[in-house]
């Protein structure tokens, strides 16, 4: 079965040949860690994740390498450690900042079932030349600007645009006609309004590092190059972001590589996922209109109640990645709806099984047909979710949702737990209903019926395939 993978480049659906199918590459874009990630925030890492998952699937699991970058330099994160550490002399601020920022965001997207990528640089560590060799900022502006395509000017270097004859073709915004618009501020001491930094100049009291043009620190975009090529070479498979990502950031990204290398390309497939929306607005933090993952997992901020990561995650991937998303408590209660289903039919799963299926799930996945044939479709997962429920053998279901990182089991747990905490076990009651209707006790049944009820659980009285009765139940929503 043929990957096929839609290329905002090329604007087409494409059948993804790897450059080297016993290493495949890929790089997407990570946080910039200065504050709390909201849900908006997720949707890359679970979308990249799940691509991530089908390529170790498809190529074997240690022939993908997979690099999700951390962006520590950036002056957002200068205010808010000068804000948050008015004590503290600022790289010490920063780096407390930093940190617990960084674990932070690794602690939330865990919760959302997204496995760890092969290597997450963080950018502070590639901006000088490195002892190991790997590519670095500062050497990339050298060559820049060595093959004439950057120049110093009022205490930056920037990129010269014009020296790129097809600079704008991701985003398709060209260069004459960004000129016809005019609307960019023209900087004097900038040849082309378009041209970006690579690197500034730092005063005493912002991080520096020295450099060949004097103690500065780097662009946003120039980062991405550096530890792109760093760890996947010149020129890889797949390059991801959010769609506000493409212009400026990724267009200048692809200027900055294949231009320090002379490469016709950066990547050979460019993916963008969609926005996530709150009202059909994007979910931003400037706009405010946003809620944490964290506030999603431990607070009642959202709908009046928690939401279990694999709730969000499959919530997430209702919608195809590249269409918007809008985030509503609605959708979630439709989503946990599907989940519980599922749980539902695990209650019936014998132990022996499920202990097994347990060591089956820490191998290669056995994906069915037509679970396999959804995802590889450009990662059609709503497909694929609405295929699960159609499948016929519980082992099925849990391989199907595995391989897009949601762990039946685990949610199972949580499921568990709260009905501990609601101080019931839901399974004994149903076994005890079952037992009095079978002594005929129909008083004590309905009694149990009506506890049940009045905790929000349905019965459904059937019988198996021996002709027994048995009873499934559900959370009434
Ligand atoms: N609402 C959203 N829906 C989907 N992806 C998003 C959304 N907001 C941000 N992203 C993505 O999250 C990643 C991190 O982006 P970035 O660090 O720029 O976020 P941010 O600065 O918090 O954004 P904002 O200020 O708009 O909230 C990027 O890949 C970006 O495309
Ligand atoms: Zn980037």
């Amino acid at each position: 079965m043929e990957l096929r993978l839609y290329d905002t480049l090329t604007k087409e659906k494409r059948v993804f040949t790897p450059i080297d199918p016993s290493n495949v590459r890929m790089y997407v874009c990570g946080p910039t860690v200065y504050d709390f990630a909201h849900i908006g925030n997720a949707r890359p890492v679970i979308v990249f994740d799940v691509l991530f998952r089908l390529l170790r699937h498809i190529y074997g699991t240690d022939h993908v390498t997979y690099v999700r970058n951390i962006t520590d330099v950036d002056d957002k994160i200068n205010d808010r450690a000068g804000r948050d550490f008015p004590g503290l002399p600022l790289n010490e601020a920063i780096r407390k900042v930093t940190e617990k920022t960084a674990a932070q965001f690794q602690a939330d997207v865990a919760a959302l079932g997204c496995l760890p990528p092969t290597h997450q640089p963080r950018a502070t560590e590639f901006v000088a030349p490195r002892a190991d060799g790997k590519a670095d900022m500062v050497t990339l502006i050298r060559q820049l600007i060595a093959r004439g395509h950057a120049y110093e000017a009022g205490g930056e270097v920037l990129f010269d645009v014009q020296s790129m004859p097809d600079y704008g073709l991701l985003s398709g915004r060209r260069l004459d006609e960004q000129k016809a618009g005019a609307r960019v501020a023209v900087d004097a001491h900038k040849k082309n309004p378009a041209d970006f930094v690579l690197w500034k100049l730092s005063s005493d009291n912002e991080p520096g590092w020295d450099s060949p043009w004097g103690r500065g620190r780097p662009g946003w975009h120039i980062e991405c190059s550096a530890m792109s090529a760093a760890y996947l070479g010149e020129v890889f498979d797949i390059h991801g972001g959010g769609l506000d990502l493409i212009f400026p950031h990724h267009e200048n990204e692809i200027a900055q590589s294949r231009c320090a290398h002379g490469a016709h390309a950066m990547a050979n497939y460019w993916m963008h996922n969609g926005f996530l929306q709150v009202e059909g607005e994007k979910m931003s933090k400037s706009l405010g209109n946003f809620v944490t993952i964290n506030e999603l997992l431990t607070t009642e901020k959202f709908g009046g109640r928690k939401w279990p990561g694999e709730v969000l995650r499959l919530n997430m991937l209702r919608t195809h990645y590249r269409q918007p998303i809008d985030w509503t408590t609605k959708a979630l209660e439709e989503s946990e709806t599907i989940l519980r289903r599922i749980c539902g039919r695990i209650k019936q799963f014998d132990y022996v099984r499920r202990g097994m299926a347990a060591k089956e799930r820490s191998g290669q996945l056995n994906l069915s047909p037509e679970i396999l044939e959804a995802l590889v479709d450009d990662l059609n997962t709503p497909l694929m979710v609405s295929r699960v429920g159609e499948l016929k053998y519980d082992d099925d279901f849990d391989q199907a949702l595995l391989s897009i990182g949601i762990d039946v089991f685990s949610y199972a747990r949580w499921l568990r737990s709260q009905e501990q905490q609601a101080g019931s076990n839901v399974d004994e009651l149903v076994a005890a209903r079952l037992e009095a209707r079978k002594r005929k006790d129909f008083a004590e049944s309905d009694r149990i019926r009506d506890e049940l009820a009045a905790m929000g659980v349905v019965l459904k009285d059937g019988k198996d395939a021996d002709g027994k009765p048995v009873t499934t139940w559900e959370i009434a929503r």
